[in-house]
């Protein structure tokens, strides 16, 4: 883990030392911070001689025997002392915010890359909830830790270790006795560590399971409302929240063991201490200044202890933030990009699938062995019974995943030859249901081929059929959408939704059913716009309605993990197989029911 965060910080090493000159000037202020009240009591109220190297220090300022300039001296120090340390403790808290917001900003960009990259198949195992997570709270974990206790706990440990010098310095027998239960205290402190970090396991793992719920709820709250589920997913939040009370209560309880068992401890030395150097005062082998700087000592002595104690609870919380971050950037469900990739050009759209086998869990295949063969410019479309493959087939052209064997070829080469993202921008999808991202219209359209300028996408949505509902928006392209483009009819979706795929101009065209969610109207308008974008490139259609594929070149009927037939619909119909008996459930019917 420390490799981990020393990896993050590397990069602000220049800033980490600044920070770390501006703590040591901290510590140094706070071990000479109790000075001006020994010379005080024992060189201004006391009759004592001032130790020989500090009135070395203090000579040219001093009258000879002036106890008030001395005194004087000693306020004037301890304002100094003050404010060199209210200084480093600005410079310290500053850069420290910085190196840990940039550390943060860095880790965040990683992951979402990271994220970006990883095959649809994570997401089809992950929820999005824990992800989101991951991505905000335990970076937060990891910022604040990244910069200010790694050096904290450097800083704790030279303030303890000065401070015990000192302290030896002044009555090395006495700081024997009250130093004598540190040990202890620290072999207490990491026993304690493992309690505190399976409990702070458990109260991140109740957070995410908040977040997923919370997610999934608000993402589907029309079919909440339409189903009246409502007092459901309340129910759902309340069992996840009080189980994160329940957890957050036991982490409290073991952590809250900590303060309890120092200051106790703590209280027991200085007693000690107050006891044994009320007697030295007495016989004369200490002054009452000694005394005072000794006890600021101890009380400073043991809050680094403390904090060194304190750390391990954010030691064990970073733990558990590295351990949630790593693994999702550990995980390497990524489409390969072979290092010698071809760049995708302008294809001329020949598509071939050649004995491809797949599934979504290897050991279920859902395609066994389906081979064919599209020229360029032509017109395909997929038909087949409902969770036979249709989607799936469509979904390994882009490489969204790989065949486990077999090929998918484009113009005669292997889609793992090509580079994935000049591939994909050479492919157009139109899905069943257009997803638009919170934005307006042109940006939604736009989103397509980040390149369009204002004239392309108003030229798109007019072939589109969208214009005219655009148009008579209030703020025109310039309308905002809602989340998800729920704002939009599911017809003024999909037309956007090829408007975006008008933009892209991409030589192959994947249609995974755009008409299926339409009433026969806005059918109508997203057909025609269809046709117009079908014009010229290759296409993959997946029938919903047989209809639609009537005037396809070539129809693949996919069954049972293969394609149990292909050909024109004039032939499939005279085969009388499975596409017939497809086509004659829709027209015996007179109504156009649905087979997929
Ligand atoms: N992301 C996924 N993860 C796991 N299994 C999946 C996934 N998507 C589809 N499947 C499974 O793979 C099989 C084929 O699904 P696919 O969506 O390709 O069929 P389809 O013919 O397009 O179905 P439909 O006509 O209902 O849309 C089904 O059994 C389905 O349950």
């Amino acid at each position: 883990m420390l490799r981990f965060i020393g990896d993050l910080i590397r990069p602000y090493r220049g800033t980490l030392i600044i920070i770390l000159l501006a703590m040591l000037v901290e510590t140094l202020m706070s071990l000479a911070a109790p000075w001006p009240l020994k010379i005080i009591l024992d060189n201004v109220v006391g009759d004592h001689k001032m130790a020989p190297w500090l009135h070395h220090i203090l000579a040219p300022m001093l009258e000879h025997g002036n106890r008030l300039q001395t005194a004087l001296i000693a306020a004037c120090l301890y304002v100094v002392i003050s404010a060199l340390g209210a200084l480093a403790s600005y410079i310290d808290n500053y850069y420290t915010e910085s190196v840990g917001q940039w550390v943060a900003h860095d880790l965040r960009m990683r992951m979402y890359n990271h994220l970006q990259r990883l095959s649809l198949g994570y997401y089809n195992t992950h929820q999005t909830g824990p992800i989101i997570s991951t991505l905000t709270t335990d970076i937060q974990t990891i910022q604040g830790f990244a910069s200010s206790s790694t050096l904290s706990i450097l800083v704790d440990m030279l303030t303890i270790l000065s401070m015990l010098g000192l302290m030896f310095w002044l009555n090395w027998d006495f700081t024997l006795i009250a130093v004598a239960v540190t040990p202890f205290l620290l072999l207490f402190v990491s026993r304690f560590k493992k309690a505190v970090k399976s409990a702070t396991h458990e109260v991140r793992k109740e957070q995410s399971a908040i977040m997923a719920v919370v997610q999934q709820g608000l993402e589907s709250m029309q079919v909440v409302k339409a189903f009246g589920q409502e007092a459901t997913e309340e129910t759902l939040l309340k069992n996840v929240s009080q189980a994160t009370v329940s957890a957050a209560l036991k982490a409290r309880s073991v952590k809250a063991l900590l303060s309890p068992v120092v200051t106790i401890v703590v209280s027991i030395c200085t007693a000690i201490v107050l006891w044994r150097g009320a007697a030295l005062i007495l016989t004369g082998t200490m002054t009452v200044g000694s005394l005072t700087v000794y006890l600021a000592y101890l009380s400073r002595f043991f809050k680094p202890v403390k904090d060194l104690a304190t750390t391990t609870n954010a030691i064990a919380q970073v733990t558990v933030g590295v351990e949630r971050v790593r693994a999702i950037l550990d995980t390497d469900t990524i489409i390969p990009e072979k290092p010698d990739a071809i760049e995708a050009g302008d294809f001329k759209g020949e598509i071939e699938l050649r004995n491809v086998a797949f599934g979504y869990d290897p050991s279920t295949p859902v395609l066994t062995d389906v081979s064919f063969h599209i020229r360029p410019g032509e017109f395909v479309g997929i038909v087949g019974p409902t969770g036979s493959g249709k989607s799936t087939v469509v979904s390994l052209i882009p490489r969204f995943y790989d065949v486990q064997s077999g090929a998918v070829l484009i113009d005669g080469v292997d889609v793992r030859d090509y580079s994935i993202k000049p591939l994909r921008d050479h492919i157009g999808y139109v899905l069943q249901d257009t997803v638009l991202f919170h934005g307006t219209i042109f940006e939604n359209i736009a989103f397509g081929n980040p390149r369009a300028g204002r004239d392309e996408v108003i030229a798109a949505a007019k072939l589109a059929n969208a214009d005219e509902f655009i148009s008579r928006m209030p703020q025109g392209y310039d309308t905002p959408v809602g989340e998800r483009g729920s704002t939009l009819s599911g017809g003024q979706r999909q037309r956007i939704g090829i408007a975006r795929v008008m933009v892209r101009n991409s030589p192959i065209l994947l249609l995974d059913e755009p008409t299926a969610a339409l009433d026969s109207e806005s059918e109508k308008l997203v057909v025609d716009a269809l046709e117009k974008l079908m014009k010229g490139r290759t296409v993959i259609a997946i029938a919903h309605r047989l209809t639609t594929i009537r005037d396809a070149t070539q129809i693949i009927v996919i069954s049972g993990g293969v394609v149990a037939e292909n050909g024109t619909h004039e032939e499939l119909l005279k085969q009388n197989g499975l596409y017939a008996a497809l086509y004659r459930t829709q027209y015996d019917t007179g109504a156009e029911k649905a087979v997929s």
